[in-house]
């Protein structure tokens, strides 16, 4: 059960946009669409809402395809973004929630407590195009939830966003999960991927290229960073043999090492250049994992 989607290729004319795409959505799951620019994500959540015809391949939510029969079930926040600018902001949501079976009354109360909680409850009598565009985008995501999916399909939720309104976008999204939903959602800001996801895909050029759970692609990506917080130059450490990669920060520097045994190496040295006051070998990061399997797949 959950979302499933079997070999789902899309082509516009000769172009091939999603190339066999297969991904499974357990119930519950908050899951990670990530890919650079024209990888197919858009097209992929179009399929899957049935607001394109997939060239091949079938998409299943709960084991039954994605009709009007059962559209009620699913919320969609498209990349696009689709509110009626001139609409005022309840109206507009209490008529959302309504195409999607929600009796007006319980529609208008969720709608004040959504505002309350977004902190823009002066907002109900507004015309959208009077707002913000990041005020813009919580309104866009009231629309997508309000009628309590069981299906969320997010594209780039957070992009636009202050970071005090993506922490409550974030917090949002999470409760929603906490409530039983199934979440995806695409974005570019891997460490947004890393801390709301156990699981992702990485596209690209419509096919996939990585997909699991995140923990297990950290593990599996065989390096590691060395982080030195000093006071003193640490360029001259990057010559050391295994350092694969050498950045500067701030308070000291991070290094790439394909082997945990050149951490030792890199304390040793840095000991000896004076008084160290931070040391840590960390985990390779999300950015890092897509960088390297992207850059490879285009090499
Ligand atoms: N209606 C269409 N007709 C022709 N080509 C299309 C159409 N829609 C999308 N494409 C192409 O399909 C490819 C995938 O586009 P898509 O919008 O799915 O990518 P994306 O991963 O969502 O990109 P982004 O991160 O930039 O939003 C792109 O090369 C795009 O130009």
């Amino acid at each position: 059960m959950g979302l499933k989607v079997e070999n789902a290729t899309k082509k516009f004319g000769d172009f091939t946009a999603v190339d066999n795409l297969s991904l499974v959505v357990e119930r519950g799951q908050m899951y990670g669409f990530l890919g650079a620019n024209g990888a197919g994500k858009t097209t992929t959540f179009r399929m899957i809402l049935g607001l394109l015809n997939q060239t091949h391949g079938t998409v299943t939510w709960n084991g039954k395809p994605i009709t009007y029969a059962n559209s009620p079930e699913i919320g969609y926040l498209p990349e696009e973004r689709g509110l009626y600018p001139k609409m005022r902001v309840e109206e507009q949501l209490v008529y959302l929630a309504q195409l999607r079976k929600m009796p007006v009354a319980e529609a208008k109360r969720e709608v004040h407590k959504w505002l309350e909680r977004f902190e823009v409850p002066h907002y109900a009598s507004k015309k959208v195009e009077e707002l913000s565009k990041g005020n813009q985008q919580k309104i866009q995501l009231i629309a997508s939830l309000i009628h309590k999916p069981s299906l969320l399909i997010l594209d780039e939720p957070f992009s636009g966003l202050d970071p005090v309104n993506v922490g409550m976008l974030k917090s949002a999204i999470l409760d929603f999960q906490k409530q039983g939903a199934t979440i995806v959602f695409s974005s570019h800001r891997m460490d947004h991927v890393e801390e709301l996801c156990d699981d992702m895909s990485i596209l690209d050029r419509g096919k996939v290229i990585l997909s699991g759970s995140i923990r297990d692609a950290k593990r599996s990506f065989g390096k590691h960073n060395v982080r030195i917080k000093m006071d003193q130059d640490l360029t001259g450490l990057k010559e050391i043999a295994g350092v694969e990669a050498f950045t500067k920060t701030h308070d000291g520097a991070v290094f790439r090492i394909g082997n945990e045994s050149i951490a030792q190496t890199l304390l040793a040295a840095s000991m000896k250049l004076g008084d160290l006051r931070h040391f840590s070998i960390e985990e390779p990061t999300l950015e890092e994992i897509f960088v390297a399997k992207v850059g490879k797949a285009h090499a």
